[in-house]
């Protein structure tokens, strides 16, 4: 009997050992794009209240390529519901204990990409996952590997970088680095056979020599939805001091903030130490968690701008914003739907059982302005922020930007002679250009009767006077 024990003992020792050293030989190498031992990151698929919401975004995304989005790696649905998902529709306690389904559309292949050569098909894995709670899902782990809800390849992502960096800096670090540069076509001519981590190396590093890094933004928009917020973006990163995040919409600190700092940093674009780091995210402004996660994230420095608008004109604007994504934004699915049937789907929507505003519906509640800002001023003084009025921006765009540059202490840029009304547009544009849309816009508006008109009215307008109170500002909705 002793001998037999020994002889456990030992085997248990030695298998102790090995692998104490196998275990020593696989952390040895680094865990991120190693194709012989990938360690495998985990995909936190989110809960099903926001998988709505990135789900929807994400077909906003698959389609928005006016603004050069990528085409998605991964899709998240919801039971059988449509592609665009079950949409904003649904009350979110009502999707408790639903299943989601998550797949790929597409086999993942790039060949560049080390990190992504696996090709995945994701079919029908199936992942119930409770609300408020997290799964892992381990299939989709080789298609996130570079991570976030706006899951793109590294090369896109340095696609990206690159084509904010103006043309001279870039025949600067082309020159600082010792890359070929075709000067006809401000390009940087990489190597064959670099893979695109070792052109983010060389790229991070030429950059840091002329002085420029990825930075955490000292200036976000922080919303509202349907409020502008595309054509702030584009009229502000006209701004030669404002380096712009490498995506259009990051939704970090409310939807990805699991994802890590590191994650948010990679997703801006190279500034120098004299420029402004800027990003904005719609969602930021109705998310609870959002200013204490800045307040302890971000450079003390931080400031804000919000967008703001007609609280009854976002709601229907992001109405029929949300319808056209149930829809798929396909036009051919919107057969026979007209201002009137609209207007139905809005009333059943945004009207409950008796015949009252639904102060639970997230159309409503996104336009509680004050609501959101009393929460926000529990974080950061008032003078962090810049109320910018969509009524203002169309009466008188160029005024409003020149209180931003103050505001951000920006050098003096832009000149009244830079804009124009766009009449067909029924906004202001740049002479460079108008900023792209943000719908496709098919869908006619709800031609809402006068009494629900009234009824809204009279339902926001306590919270836009408590609002002019915090911001200590007038609008020309308050008292409507
Ligand atoms: N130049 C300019 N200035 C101000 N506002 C403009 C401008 N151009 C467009 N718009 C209107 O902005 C609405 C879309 O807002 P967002 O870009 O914030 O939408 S999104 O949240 O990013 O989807 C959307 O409103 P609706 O048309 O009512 O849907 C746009 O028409």
């Amino acid at each position: 009997m002793p001998s037999v024990s020994l002889k456990t003992k030992g085997t248990t020792l030695l298998l102790c050992l090995i692998s104490f050293t196998l275990g020593l030989f696989l952390n040895s190498f680094p865990s991120y794009g190693n194709r012989f031992f990938p360690v495998e990151r985990q995909v936190n698929v989110a809960p099903v209240s926001r998988v709505v919401s990135e789900n929807t975004r994400k077909g906003h995304l698959a389609n928005e390529t006016e603004i050069g989005a990528p085409t998605p790696d991964l899709m998240i649905r919801s039971g059988k519901s449509p592609v665009v998902g079950p949409s904003l529709f649904e009350d979110d306690d009502n999707k408790k204990d639903k299943e989601v389904v998550v797949y790929a559309d597409t086999p993942i292949s790039n060949k560049n990409d080390s990190h992504v050569n696996d090709k995945v098909t994701f079919d029908n894995k199936s992942a119930p996952i409770k609300n408020g709670q997290t799964k892992t899902v381990n299939k989709a782990q080789s298609l996130l590997r570079t991570g976030g809800r706006y899951s793109i390849t590294a090369t896109q992502l340095l696609n990206k970088a690159i084509g904010f960096i103006s043309p001279d800096v870039r025949a600067s670090f082309a020159n600082k680095t010792g890359m070929k540069y075709d000067k006809s076509k401000s390009a940087i001519m990489w190597s064959n056979t670099m893979n695109a981590q070792k052109k983010w190396a060389v790229l991070k590093d030429g950059m840091r020599q002329l002085g420029y890094e990825q930075r955490l933004p000292t200036i976000i928009c922080l919303g509202l939805k349907k409020a502008g917020t595309t054509a702030f973006l584009y009229y502000l990163v006209k701004h030669p001091q404002i380096s712009r995040a490498l995506l259009d919409e990051v939704h970090y600190f409310s939807i990805d903030y699991g994802r890590g700092i590191d994650y948010y940093r990679s997703r801006m674009g190279f500034s120098t130490a004299m420029m402004l780091q800027f990003e904005k995210s719609p969602s930021y402004f109705v998310f609870d968690d959002v200013p204490q996660r800045m307040l302890k994230d971000l450079p003390a420095s931080v400031k804000f701008v919000v967008c703001v608008r007609d609280p009854l004109e976002r709601t229907i604007s992001d109405f029929r914003h949300e319808y056209e994504l149930k829809l798929n934004r396909k036009r051919s699915r919107a057969a026979g739907e007209t201002p009137v049937t609209q207007a139905k789907h809005f009333v059943e929507t945004i009207i409950d059982s008796n015949d009252r505003v639904d102060p639970s519906s997230g159309f409503i509640i996104e336009s509680l302005y004050s609501k959101h800002f009393k929460n926000w001023l529990k974080s950061f003084p008032r003078d962090r922020f810049y109320i910018l009025s969509q009524e203002r921006v169309k009466k008188d765009l160029y005024t409003e930007l020149k209180n931003v540059e103050k505001f951000l202490d920006l050098e003096p840029f832009y000149e009244r002679s830079m804009f124009y009304y766009n009449e067909q547009r029924h906004a202001p544009c740049m002479h460079s250009g108008c900023p792209p849309t943000s719908t496709p816009g098919f869908l006619p508006k709800a031609a809402l009767s006068p009494a629900i008109l009234r009824k809204l009215r009279d339902f926001f307008r306590p919270y836009n006077r408590e609002f002019e109170e915090l911001t200590q500002m007038n609008f020309s909705w308050t008292n409507l």
